[in-house]
């Protein structure tokens, strides 16, 4: 990646429908007037890809307030919350910064971090949010971040140019696709991380079916990435489906609004007895 590189604004930014387009439309207007210079490349850890490439499903559980599909879930103290998830075994904390419709902030992923900072075992962070200027990623590194989201609903092919910043700012990347044209996409743009949302966040509908088809079709096309399932899961027996196909699962709303995250999130990842119901 050249200083010169420049970047286009994502194609698909102003036609994405729904509550997707609307919130689209808003990080757009809020980063209008942002500025991004491409620095010298910053050393990756990859500790985020590190962390879900462990043996067995690992758990990434988010701190999310609110969310377009439930209003309030939650008030959470970003750093006791994300203490409270470690403890139950998550390995890594996702972070909404989304101001608007899931009560997220820079100073949630600040405090997050900063909170994880003490622990023995490095807790890397996922920053979740609209990503539509490439500021957005140079702040997430800057925030103490490891890895960000990239949306293929909201960058189409731009994904690729995305991708290599997040890389060159020494971020990994989630690369999110929910069906199978998105996944193309993800899978040209040379993604090493996808998540399958079970959401079409156009219409807000979960389909936990989604998550293993869609899993099956990338290992089926020769991938070898990491996957992870996303949205929709409050119960083991949810999990039974992609437990032995993905890497990961992303949980947020279910913990988030649990009362008792340590307890939440060490429950989800119990394996269900068959009489609970295994699916
Ligand atoms: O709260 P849930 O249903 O457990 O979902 C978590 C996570 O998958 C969801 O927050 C999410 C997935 N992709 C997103 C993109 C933007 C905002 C939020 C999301």
């Amino acid at each position: 990646m050249t200083p010169a590189h420049r970047f286009s604004p994502p194609s698909k930014a102003y036609t994405a429908p729904g509550v997707l387009g609307r919130i689209v439309s808003e990080r757009t207007q809020d980063y209008a007037g942002a500025s991004f210079t491409l620095g010298a490349a910053r050393p990756r850890a990859r500790r985020f890809h590190a962390a879900l490439a462990a043996a067995g499903l690992q758990l990434i559980a988010e701190v999310k307030g609110a969310s377009p599909s439930q209003g309030a879930i939650a008030k959470l103290d970003p750093a006791a919350a994300a203490q409270s998830y470690v403890r139950g075994g998550a390995s890594c904390l996702s972070v909404l910064t989304e101001p608007r419709h899931f009560d997220g902030s820079a100073e949630a992923l600040r405090q997050v971090v900063a909170a994880l900072d003490n622990l023995a075992v490095k807790v890397p962070v996922l920053r979740k949010d609209f990503v539509i200027h490439p500021k957005m990623l140079e702040e997430a590194a800057d925030w103490g971040a490891s890895a960000a989201l990239l949306m293929v609903s909201i960058l189409g092919p731009d994904v690729g140019e995305y991708l290599q910043l997040a890389h060159h700012l020494g971020l990994d990347a989630l690369v999110e696709v929910h069906d199978e044209a998105e996944l193309e996409v993800a899978l040209a743009a040379g993604a090493e991380i996808i998540g399958v949302n079970n959401r079409d966040l156009r219409t807000l509908k979960i389909d936990l079916h989604n998550s293993p088809r869609m899993i099956a079709h990338a290992r089926a096309a020769g991938y070898e990435g990491l996957l992870v399932a996303e949205s929709g899961y409050a119960t083991p027996a949810d999990i039974s489906t992609i437990r032995r196909s993905a890497d990961a699962v992303l949980v947020g709303s279910s913990l988030a609004g649990s009362g008792d995250l340590e307890r939440a999130a060490r429950a989800i990842l119990q394996e269900p007895t068959p009489t609970q119901g295994e699916k």
